[in-house]
């Protein structure tokens, strides 16, 4: 038995950072998905085997070396997603370390490390293979880190005894809502080993799609009036989301009474951005006025997250570009490089999108037209493996 589970990245509208200190934000799932497929074979030996197909990259460890390093997981408890304290986490560094990382790819060990805790607290010592393929560019503001943990959080929990879906059911199917929160809980205890501080927008809008505001773990699915169009420009500059994350909070802890003045206005933003999405277009107030609207809230949420030290000169390039032709942009996700949005209201032309698009590549980065708000976490059982 095989089972395949995808997981959407995502773009954040509005509120990114903020989202972390308990103001509200707005994000959207994407067509590009994260895959892990889980198979528990006899022929393992007593392995557990992690293959990451893009990167080229193979983990395996024998369970009794597993259970050595962390003992106490040979009932594991899929109902009740854990915390991996300070201690476990140095111990699942013990078992990434022992594997062969290549120096350059060293940022992937966070990941790994996420992998080991979902899988030995939802499926304890059984012998598998778990293999991950990713369309989501890595570290780049689409929420690669929750797609992951979502998507390995999803194989895992099809195949527990909390999976409570229908293993000969064919096609892509969907977890019941009692099943995705438990993907959402165990997702969010993964991007804690990856990211430090969460808010958990990112493994939700993963987990549940569509189009959701967020504001301190609550979640409100969104219906959109608007056809949102976004250029999403990757500047492909790296970045890690845990150090920008912490680099805000100090900032925060240095300005307490200003940031706070700053989370407040991105709090605003995203209230107003997630009104006018919802609000129907009347002859009174047209699509065009709408657009117009957001991309003012995108340019104010792009001065704010300025505030917070987290843009990035080659981001700045992407908003003087784009401005050039009056679009408006802000930064999705981490910042401090990654992914750029830019609104591409209806009535703009095809001409004018090619040539934004084609400066914005003069400058050596990359663009493409997502599909905003699909499907959240979906599962695909392979009986005949
Ligand atoms: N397919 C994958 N395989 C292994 N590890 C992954 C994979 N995707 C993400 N990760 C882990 O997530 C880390 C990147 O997460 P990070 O939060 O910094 O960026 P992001 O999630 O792409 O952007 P953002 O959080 O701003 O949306 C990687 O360094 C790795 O540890
Ligand atoms: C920067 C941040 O707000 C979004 C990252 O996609 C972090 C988080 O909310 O966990
Ligand atoms: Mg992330």
């Amino acid at each position: 038995m095989e089972v395949t589970a995808r997981a959407p990245g995502k773009i954040i509208l509005s509120g990114e950072h903020a989202v972390v200190h308990g103001s509200t934000a707005v994000a959207a799932s994407i067509n590009l998905h994260t895959s892990a497929s889980l198979r528990f074979s006899s022929d393992n030996g007593d392995m557990l085997k992690l293959e990451l197909k893009d990167m080229n990259l193979k983990f395996s460890w024998t369970t009794g070396r597993i259970k050595e390093v962390l003992p106490g997981f040979d009932s594991p408890t899929p109902s009740t997603p854990k915390p991996c304290s300070g201690e476990s986490l140095r111990s699942l560094a013990t078992l990434v370390d022992e594997q062969m990382f290549p120096e350059a790819k060293i940022a992937l060990a966070s990941g790994v490390s996420a992998f080991l805790w979902l899988y030995i607290n939802i499926q304890g010592y059984k012998p598998a293979t778990v293999t991950v393929t990713s369309q989501i560019p890595l570290s780049s503001g689409l929420g690669s880190s929750a797609a992951f943990c979502v998507s390995i959080s999803g194989a895992l929990l099809a195949l527990s005894s909390c999976g409570g879906l229908d293993h000969n059911q064919q096609g892509w199917l969907m977890f019941e809502e009692s099943g995705l929160e438990l993907v959402n809980k165990w997702a969010l205890e993964g991007e804690r080993i990856i990211h430090g501080k969460p808010s958990g927008i990112d493994n939700t809008v993963s987990t549940y799609g569509n189009l959701i505001e967020f504001k301190s773990g609550e979640i409100t699915q969104l219906k959109s009036n608007l056809l949102l169009k976004m250029l999403i420009t990757n500047t492909k500059v790296g970045r890690n989301t845990k150090a920008l994350v912490a680099g805000v909070s100090e900032r925060a802890l240095r300005h307490p009474d200003a940031m706070a003045s700053v989370f407040s206005a991105i709090d605003s933003v995203s209230e107003e951005l997630a009104s006018i999405i919802q609000t129907p277009a009347t002859d009174d107030i047209t699509i065009t006025e709408k657009e117009e609207k957001l991309a003012e809230l995108m340019e104010m949420n792009q001065g704010l997250l300025q505030c917070m030290g987290v843009s990035h000169a080659s981001i700045e390039t992407v908003l003087r570009t784009t401005l050039k032709y009056k679009l408006s942009s802000k930064l999705t996700g981490a910042g401090g490089g990654g992914c750029v949005l830019t609104l591409l209201p209806t009535l703009l032309s095809n001409v004018v999108v090619d040539k934004v698009v084609a400066e914005l590549e003069s400058c050596g980065f990359e663009c493409f037209i997502a599909m905003i708000g699909g499907k959240g976490v979906e599962i695909c059982f392979n009986p005949s493996e």
